[in-house]
Formats: C-alpha cells, sequence, structure tokens
C-alpha cells in the first residue's frame, strides 16, 4: 500500500497530504466508494454539508472500522460548514448534526466552506431561496459577520468537536482580516488551484502565517465548454498539455499523477476525486517521485489566473467574496 507523507498543522495535528474528494460522488456508491478509498489507502476524505452524503460518507467509514482495516484516529476526517448556518448560534448545532450523520464524535478538520453568509432556513434545508437554479435572481444573503462566524468555530475546537478548523475560498484580504480578529488562527486554507490559477501571494501569505494550503480542482477544468470559460481556441486542458504529458512520459506517470505532485512538491495537499477504482489508486500514488525544479518552473509559468469552478458557473446567480 502506498506511504502518504503527513504535513504537521499550526496546532501540532498531522494531515496526510493526499485524501479523496467527497464532492458529486452520488449518493447511491458513496458509501462503497468510501469503503473501497480505505481500502486503497486513503486516510483522508474532504467532505462537506453541501454535498449531500454524509450520511453515506459515515456508512463507509463505518463498515471499514468494524472490519477492522483501519482505526477511527487513523483517519482524516474532514467537513464544512454551508453558508446558510453561519449564524454564530448556529454552528455547534449544524456541527453537531453532521457529526450525526457520519456517526462519529470529532471531525478532524471543520472549514468555513465560502466567506458567505446566507439566510437560514432549516437544519435540512441549505439553500434560500435565490440559491442554487430555482430561478429567482436574488441571493438572500445572512447578516452575519465572518468574524462571529469564525468565534463560533474557535468554539468547535476548544469543545473537541473539531481538532482543526479553518476557511475555505479566503482571498489573502480576508486572511489578513482575520489575523485583527482570530484568537486561533486556521490551521488550513483550502482553494483552487492548478497550474492556470496558482495565487502565489495568497500561498506565500499562508506559509508566512503557517496556514497549510489545499488544492481543489487540481485538474483545472477536464473541458471549457462544460464551465463556460472564455478562452483561445487553441488552449488545451491541463491533462492534454504537451509540458504536462512530456513530463508524465520522463517519468512514466500519468498527467493526472504529474498534476497531483506539481502540487504536492510545493507543499500543499490536494484532495482529487475519482469514481474509477484505477484512477483513485493513481491519485493516491503521487509523492513516490519528484520533479525537477525546471518542470515545476515550467508548470508554474502556465498561470493564466483562470480560476473556472466557481458558484456561479454552477447556476447560482450572485456571488460575492465579501
Ligand atoms: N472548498 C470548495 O469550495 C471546493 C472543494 N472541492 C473539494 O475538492 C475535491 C476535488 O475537486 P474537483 O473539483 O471535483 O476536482 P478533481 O480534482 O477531483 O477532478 C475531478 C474530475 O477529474 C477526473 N479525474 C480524477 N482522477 C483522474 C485521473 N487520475 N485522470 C484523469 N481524470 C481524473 C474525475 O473523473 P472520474 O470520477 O471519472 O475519475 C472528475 O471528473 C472535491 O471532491 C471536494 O472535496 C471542490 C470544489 C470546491
Ligand atoms: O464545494 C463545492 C464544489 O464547488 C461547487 C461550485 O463552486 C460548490 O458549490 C460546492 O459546494
Amino acid at each position: 500500500m502506498v506511504n502518504v507523507p503527513n504535513i504537521e498543522l499550526n496546532d501540532g495535528n498531522k494531515m496526510p497530504v493526499v485524501g479523496f474528494g467527497l464532492w458529486k460522488v452520488s449518493n447511491d456508491t458513496c458509501a462503497e466508494q468510501v469503503y473501497n478509498a480505505i481500502k486503497t489507502g486513503y486516510r483522508l476524505f474532504d467532505g462537506a454539508c453541501d454535498y449531500g452524503n454524509e450520511v453515506e460518507c459515515g456508512q463507509g467509514v463505518a463498515r471499514a472500522i468494524k472490519e477492522g482495516i483501519v482505526k477511527r484516529e487513523e483517519l482524516f476526517l474532514v467537513s464544512k460548514l454551508w453558508n446558510s448556518f453561519h449564524d454564530a448560534d448556529q454552528v455547534e448545532p449544524i456541527t453537531k448534526k453532521q457529526l450525526a450523520d457520519w456517526g462519529i464524535d470529532y471531525f478532524d478538520l471543520y472549514l468555513i466552506h465560502f466567506p458567505i453568509s446566507l439566510e437560514y432556513v432549516s437544519p435540512e434545508t441549505r439553500y434560500p431561496p435565490g440559491w442554487y437554479y430555482d430561478g429567482e435572481s436574488e441571493v438572500r444573503h445572512g447578516k452575519t459577520s465572518l468574524e462571529s462566524t469564525w468565534k463560533a468555530m474557535e468554539g468547535l475546537k476548544k469543545s473537541g468537536l473539531a481538532k482543526s478548523i479553518g476557511v475555505s475560498n479566503y482571498s489573502g484580504a480576508l486572511l489578513l482580516d482575520m489575523f485583527t480578529y482570530a484568537e486561533i488562527k486556521p490551521a488550513t486554507l483550502q482553494i483552487e488551484h492548478h497550474p492556470y490559477f496558482v495565487q502565489p501571494n495568497l500561498i506565500k501569505l499562508a506559509e508566512q502565517h503557517k496556514i497549510a494550503v489545499t488544492a481543489y480542482s487540481s485538474f483545472g477544468p477536464l473541458s471549457f465548454i462544460e464551465c463556460d470559460m472564455k478562452v483561445a481556441e487553441d488552449t488545451p486542458t491541463l491533462l492534454e498539455h504537451d509540458i504536462i504529458k512530456k513530463a508524465a512520459e520522463k517519468h512514466g506517470k500519468t498527467p493526472a499523477q504529474v498534476l497531483l505532485r506539481w502540487a504536492t512538491q510545493r507543499g500543499l495537499s490536494v484532495i482529487p476525486k475519482s469514481n474509477s477504482p484505477k484512477r483513485l489508486a493513481e491519485n493516491l500514488d503521487v509523492t513516490s517521485f519528484d520533479l525537477t525544479s525546471d518542470e515545476i518552473s515550467q508548470i508554474s509559468d502556465l498561470d493564466r489566473g483562470l480560476k473556472f469552478n466557481v458558484p456561479t458557473n454552477y447556476g447560482i446567480p450572485i456571488y460575492v467574496f465579501a
């Protein structure tokens, strides 16, 4: 089995550098996929209230623990606070509900999913009218400040419901703002990150403050048409890019492995998702070879500020990094 190294977080906890992302993992297959991923060697699982599959994630984990494949303390289970639960008095109840869904009593890491507060509806309903595909044009934002949400997140760490706490989709400006009020600094920052969207200054800022960065969407857009990106007609996807393909050939790896290695070699953790058992195994095996410093720089030079995984591309009318 592949030996996945850990990163030490700023609170002393250790996090594997490769995990399995749980977005778009279907409810029908999720328990089986999580169970199989544990058997393959995955220990980090990146879930979220918004992915709607936390019960099934927990079922996969429970089966692996029951069969003695893994112990709870060997897993690193991550979840996220959804936008409509930002009110300080909603944070602990929804975390407890999510923990109950997973069937566990603590998260290893719990993140603020987006720096956006939406109107609270109910514990079962994540989306107020106007969010996601319902045809209304106005999103109902909440009135909670990020500061009060973070104070409640600090409460989760203090009470042990989350061993580590962090943020996702925060800009550098929002991190700097946070440092003025945070008693506990975020342990991690989860962001879109791939060679077409590198964000070197944000990563430098996180490093300066010992905040570990996790990359999501590491392969970039798999199709520019699907995510409605306006790019030059001859722009290849990253998996088809000559520079990536050449490095893959040289190291006897796949382009996907090169992209994941590029990120991990630069100190980031990665959380790819795959429905295919072959690609699942491939994605875990990304620390057993090293790219040369020239290859790393050539790949980093592909940066073109191309952020694609934004909620607006999924039918959400208004999106503000407040
Ligand atoms: N905090 C946030 O706001 C966000 C967090 N995330 C997290 O990050 C995770 C990953 O993000 P996501 O955007 O889904 O991107 P991924 O990096 O997981 O890419 C997903 C796509 O790549 C394909 N793929 C996976 N492995 C390979 C491979 N080895 N070779 C070729 N194709 C491959 C998958 O297809 P197939 O399944 O067929 O293999 C899938 O279509 C999510 O599951 C979620 O946990 C994601 C977006 C936003
Ligand atoms: O994490 C997630 C994956 O990306 C989507 C689009 O930005 C989000 O809406 C979702 O919550």
